[in-house]
């Protein structure tokens, strides 16, 4: 008999139950699931120890159900969101872990940049995009993002989600709504003091950070633009850069 091999996945972290703390779900108990490797390189990533190769060694690959059991420990059982992040989730073959899930009634959300569309997208309960504006050092392939909108379908509950640390990205940002005026848009303050990947007790300038995040209140209502939401990343105000919350 032949058994098909399955794919594992490559793990960085998972932790919880804590609160999702960026985006349309913010408040919401959750379980993070965080993949490694990331086909970007943002300037200002707050998550390189699932991004840079120098730490794949740390990066397990696991099973669906290696994962689960996992999950379904630190939930008690309990259904609740399980966010799967990264680096970009999209590179790792998470649908088995999607139904699952289902099948004991939890939700899934992923968050990602919209550089690869897969499948099982349709599968999800929310995307969340996270398209990188200029200050990123990243280009955004509209065309590649358009394909994860198809994948999805009807399928998730969609959001746009734009780190904003400057002028440029807010006009990034306002460009990203009139493309997709349908999708529900966020607006996040960046932290310009994100962790080196070794160190998760680094401070963070929560003062410029909430700065920053004023200064995009300013600007939306100075611009009239009403239907956007601007939030903090409240894990980031209440636990600073350490990792695992
Ligand atoms: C670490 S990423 C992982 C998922 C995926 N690679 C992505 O970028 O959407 C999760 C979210 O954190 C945001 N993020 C990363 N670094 C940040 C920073 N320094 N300040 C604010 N948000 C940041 C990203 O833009 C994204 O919305
Ligand atoms: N609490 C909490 N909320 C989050 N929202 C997005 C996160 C991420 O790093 O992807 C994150 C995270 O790491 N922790
Ligand atoms: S796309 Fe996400 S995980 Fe990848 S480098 Fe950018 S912020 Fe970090
Ligand atoms: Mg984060």
């Amino acid at each position: 008999m032949i058994t098909q091999k399955e794919a594992l996945v490559r793990v960085s972290e998972i932790f919880g139950p804590t609160i999702q703390g960026e985006g349309p779900l913010i408040g919401l108990p959750t379980v993070f699931v965080r993949t490694g490797g990331c086909d970007y390189r943002c300037a200002w990533c707050d998550t390189l120890h699932a991004v840079d190769s120098k730490y794949r060694d740390d990066w397990q690959p696991m099973s669906a159900d290696a994962i689960w059991q996992q999950v379904t420990q630190l939930s008690g059982g309990k259904p609740l969101v399980v966010s799967l992040s990264g680096g970009n989730p999209a590179i790792q073959p998470l649908g088995p872990l999607i139904n699952r899930g289902h099948g004991e009634g939890y939700r899934f959300a992923l968050e990602t940049q919209g550089s690869l569309a897969k499948d099982w997208f349709a599968d999800l309960d929310y995307l969340v995009l996270s398209p990188k504006p200029p200050s990123s050092g990243m280009q955004t392939d509209w065309a590649l993002f358009e394909r994860c909108l198809i994948a999805a379908g009807s399928g998730p509950q969609l959001a746009l989600k734009i780190v904003v640390f400057d002028d440029a990205d807010f006009a990034y940002a306002r460009d990203a709504h009139q493309r997709y005026p349908h999708l529900p848009v966020y607006l996040q303050p960046g932290n310009h003091t994100p962790p080196p990947p070794d160190d998760d007790h680094a401070t963070v300038d929560i003062d410029g950070v909430m700065d920053r995040m004023l200064s995009l209140v300013e600007k939306v209502s100075a611009d009239q633009w009403f239907d956007v939401r601007v939030l903090p990343q409240l894990h980031v105000l209440l636990w600073g850069n350490k990792r695992g919350v």
